[in-house]
């Protein structure tokens, strides 16, 4: 079945992705699925910082975002790690557009609030139809999550929100958040599939932090209608459809220790 497919790449595996994944994302293009890829880079706006001798802060897993650290975030998102990827993909073969969420207003921001976390911003809506006119034209899109309000002031998103935002305005079948990790794992074993109630008590617990609080929270923000469930895999290893941990809406599973 031809699907819309939504990848996240996390910043954390970047530089470490198995050495087919392009050539699998390209092949599923390929094969008629409407592929879209949403991209972090935490660490890459930790060098570039690092470098401005600009020091940020992290409030709830979300970068405190003054105009300098935007700066910084625009440059390394945008420009550098987007195109990596975009030529990454021509390279495996595949045809890709690299965009932000200022291009063709596709993500519509807000901000958070402002006094706490600065030019951090929500994702009011999702401009779909530049996303399906590019996959239409054969091109896979590839989005940096730099967002614009009405005033065209940018913004710094979370790139698991902007994936989870992209996935529910264009009604994709799949969602994966491509990660470093095995999936979301307890004491040592990864966890094949979680609900909102264990979800939240893991977070509570401590279970699930940093990082991961904002991946699966996302998980849960992007389950409606045409997606039923949400996936955490390693992209470190060849992507099979059920590796890591599924969020799904109701959990049949039953799990020792919640
Ligand atoms: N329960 C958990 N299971 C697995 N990883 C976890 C868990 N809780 C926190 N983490 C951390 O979350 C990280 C993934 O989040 P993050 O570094 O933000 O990745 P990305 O750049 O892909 O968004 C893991 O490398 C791990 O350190
Ligand atoms: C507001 C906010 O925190 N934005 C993130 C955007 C990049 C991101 O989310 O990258 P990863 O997927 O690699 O974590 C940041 O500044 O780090």
């Amino acid at each position: 079945m031809m699907a819309t497919v939504v990848i996240k790449i996390g910043g954390s595996i970047l530089e470490a992705l198995e050495e087919g994944f392009y050539e699998g994302v390209v092949k599923r293009a390929s094969l008629g699925d409407k592929i879209m890829i949403v991209h972090g880079g935490g660490p890459a706006i930790n060098n570039l910082l690092q470098a401005m001798a600009v020091e940020s802060q992290f409030v709830n897993g979300l970068r405190k975002t003054t105009a300098e650290v935007l700066t910084a975030a625009e440059t390394a998102l945008s420009g550098q790690i987007n195109k990596q990827l975009v030529r990454s993909l021509y390279q495996a073969g595949g045809k890709a557009i690299g965009l932000s969420g200022s291009d063709g207003h596709l993500l519509k921001t807000i901000p958070i609030d402002t006094d706490k976390l600065g030019f951090v911003g929500a994702v009011e809506s999702v401009n779909v139809d530049v996303l399906f006119n590019v996959v239409k034209a054969g091109y896979i899109p590839v989005i940096a999550p730099i967002g614009m309000d009405a005033n065209y002031q940018p913004y710094n998103i979370n790139a698991d929100t902007a994936a989870a935002a992209v996935a529910k305005a264009s009604k994709a079948e799949e969602l994966v958040f491509v990660t470093d990790v095995d999936g979301v794992q307890k004491d040592g074993k990864v966890i094949k599939e979680m609900d909102e109630v264990l979800a939240k008590h893991y977070i509570e617990e401590g279970v699930i932090y940093g990082g991961m609080v904002p991946k699966v929270n996302a998980c849960l923000d992007s389950l409606s209608g045409a997606l039923t469930k949400a996936r955490i895999v390693n992209g470190k290893k060849t992507y099979h459809p059920s590796a890591g941990t599924a969020i799904v809406k109701q959990s049949n599973v039953l799990t020792s220790g919640a």
